[in-house]
């Protein structure tokens, strides 16, 4: 039988996502703000300003209608920038069914709040966390609209829900794992954006593989620390939505957030950088809002900090590196234990 499912946000993921969803048997509705883009996507079957190599097939339709999307839709997946997330929910009210399942493809933290998408979608809905899930993992769009495999993490704290989108979006090219740490899934999406910034901060800066090899396993140290102490399983941080996510990001040329990062590395601005990438970084705004975190969970985030220093600093990345490099010595610790916050 097959499902009608609704995508909010036409760009890389949303796209790439329904796709995802249309292989494996969904009907799709994609909604997409601008009418010029709707209108292409439905009138050529691409999306010409995101992903323009790719078909999409029969099975999804495009609409600037919010109302349209969800008529009949029993799933609602969100996938515009995070920071946008909760004034559009909060003008969608009143259009979803009675039982919609909610699932954030969104990568990122709320700023001011500190909220997760999932935190944001349960406060504008009204939805229980039993009918919001998160899909997060290693899931570079580019390569899964080239339908080259890929694993990744459906999270919620109801496993009948999780398995429902394990269902509605496994392909023979997209092998997605159940799992009940909502929390972890998600920090450890968001986090890893600002190390992936980190990464291409030094890479940007020719300071070699070491360097990036630091920086993935210290940065999974410091997601793994917040990540306790906001009371998810430090497990979830090894898997594909922690170190899965980090390696894929940190090292792929693909990434939005290590293209910011190399191009601050290479000297640009932040509003150079910010102009040359054409698409979301997430970690830009929410590793602001990852340091807010840290704090009011008393947990020690020297690299979420060296990136807010040089992106909301204004501090030179050389400057930042030096210091971050001089630090006391200490232990390198059992990085779960919250005894080991400070390490
Ligand atoms: N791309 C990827 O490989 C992956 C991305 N993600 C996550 O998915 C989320 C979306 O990223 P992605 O699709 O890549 O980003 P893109 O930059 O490709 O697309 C962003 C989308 O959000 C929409 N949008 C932005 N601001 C607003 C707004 N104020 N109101 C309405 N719509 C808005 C854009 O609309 P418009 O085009 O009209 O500006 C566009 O549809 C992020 O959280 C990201 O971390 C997760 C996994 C993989
Ligand atoms: O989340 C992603 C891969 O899992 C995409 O990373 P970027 O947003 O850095 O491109």
């Amino acid at each position: 039988m097959s499902r009608r499912v609704a995508v909010y946000g036409a760009g890389s993921w949303g796209t790439a996502f329904s796709r995802v969803l249309a292989d494996a048997g969904c009907e799709v509705t994609l909604w997409g703000r601008r009418a010029a883009l709707v209108d292409a996507i439905n009138g050529t079957r691409a999306n010409p300003d995101y992903l323009p190599q790719v078909k999409l097939p029969d099975n999804v339709r495009a609409t600037t209608d919010p109302a349209e999307a969800a008529h009949g839709a029993g799933i609602a997946l969100l996938a515009v920038s995070a920071q946008s997330a909760r004034p559009l929910l909060e003008g969608w009210t009143g259009q979803w069914q009675n039982r919609t399942v909610f699932v954030s493809l969104m990568k990122g933290v709320e700023l001011g709040t500190g909220r997760l998408m999932s935190e944001v979608i349960a406060e504008t809905t009204g939805a229980w966390s039993d009918r919001i899930a998160v899909v997060s993992g290693p899931n570079l769009a580019a390569e899964i609209v080239a339908r080259q495999p890929a694993a990744s993490v459906v999270a919620c704290t109801d496993e009948s829900t999780a398995a429902l989108i394990q269902s509605a979006c496994h392909t023979p090219y997209f092998r997605p794992y159940t799992n009940t740490d909502v929390i972890g899934c998600e920090l450890g999406g968001a986090i890893k954006n600002v190390i992936a910034l980190a990464v291409g901060v030094t890479d940007g800066m020719r300071l070699g593989d070491n360097a990036k090899a630091a920086l993935v396993t210290r940065g999974l140290a410091e997601a793994t620390r917040l990540g306790v102490a906001m009371g998810a399983d430090p497990l979830t941080l090894a898997g594909l939505a922690g170190m899965g996510d980090l390696v894929a990001t940190c090292s792929s040329a693909l990434s939005r957030n290590h293209t910011f990062g190399a191009h601050l590395g290479r000297g640009l601005s932040v509003e150079e950088a910010r102009a040359a990438t054409t698409q979301t970084a997430e970690g830009v705004a929410s590793c602001k809002a990852i340091q807010d975190l840290g704090r009011r969970h008393d947990v020690e985030m020297p690299i979420t900090r060296a990136v807010v220093d040089i992106i909301h600093g204004g501090r030179k990345a050389a400057h930042v590196v030096q210091e971050l490099m001089s630090r006391a010595t200490k232990p390198e610790g059992h990085q779960h234990l919250p005894a080991a916050r400070d390490a």
